[in-house]
């Protein structure tokens, strides 16, 4: 098979991987994870923005692996809050925090906070061995509740509200997060673009030269 055809989910969060892979599936490519591979280092994600880590993230995978990498960096901005957690928002209540103490910790800063609006924000980064990548953006609007609901999703999703379908991200249906999220307006402009993302890849990945041994 072409070494391009694969794509690998650079990510270590099992949402996000069920959710990229949701979205992509049907297409002509084979996706794998991290860990179909052997141990590789973690990237320290301390760009300032999401854009700058979500480009360490792809690029450093594709360039170890020397497969493109499509890799996701995203994060919550409350208003309130001047847009906090936003980039630090997998780090914000500690290194090793759980999502229920994430929550908690926003639902105890917010607590009689009455302005409760909030976006979460993806950067989706497809890079090639050489270096080069392609970005694509998505955002959400919702606001922050003052309780938990719903048990689906990931991180912030029990208490990030979602007006337009009354529920919770952690109510929706992977599919229904997919068609309305951050993540999954930056994934379909990738599907909208996927022809011409592949022939990106092709072009930036060359086949080695085999030079013949044309002997006696
Ligand atoms: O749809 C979402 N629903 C709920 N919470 C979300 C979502 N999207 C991002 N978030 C939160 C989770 C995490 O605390 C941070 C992302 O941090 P971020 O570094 O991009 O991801 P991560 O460390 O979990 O995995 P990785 O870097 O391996 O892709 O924002
Ligand atoms: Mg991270």
């Amino acid at each position: 098979m072409n070494k391009s055809r694969i794509l690998v989910i650079a990510t270590r969060n099992k949402g996000k991987t069920a959710e990229i892979r949701d979205m992509l599936s049907g297409f002509p490519i084979t996706i794998k994870n991290l860990d179909d591979f052997g141990p590789i280092p973690e990237v320290v994600e301390d760009g300032e923005t999401f854009d700058e880590n979500a480009y360490k993230k792809s690029s450093f995978t594709a360039r170890v692996l020397g497969y493109p990498a499509l890799a996701d960096d995203s994060g919550l901005m409350v208003e309130a809050l001047e847009g906090a957690p936003g980039v630090h928002s997998a780090r914000w209540a500690g290194p090793e925090a759980t999502d229920a103490e994430r929550c908690s910790k926003l639902l105890t800063e917010m607590e009689n906070q009455p302005n409760r609006k909030a976006a979460f924000a993806c950067v989706i980064s497809i890079a090639v061995p050489a270096g080069p990548a392609l970005t694509y953006e998505g955002r959400c609007e919702g606001t922050i509740l003052d309780a938990p609901a719903g048990s689906n999703g990931f991180g912030y999703d029990p208490v990030f509200f979602y007006a337009p379908l009354n529920k919770t991200f952690a109510q929706l249906t992977l599919a229904e997060k997919g068609r309305v999220s951050h993540r999954g307006r930056a994934l379909q402009e990738v599907r909208d673009e996927f022809d011409k993302i592949i022939k990106w890849i092709d072009y930036q990945t060359p086949e080695p030269e085999i030079v013949g041994c044309q002997g006696e």
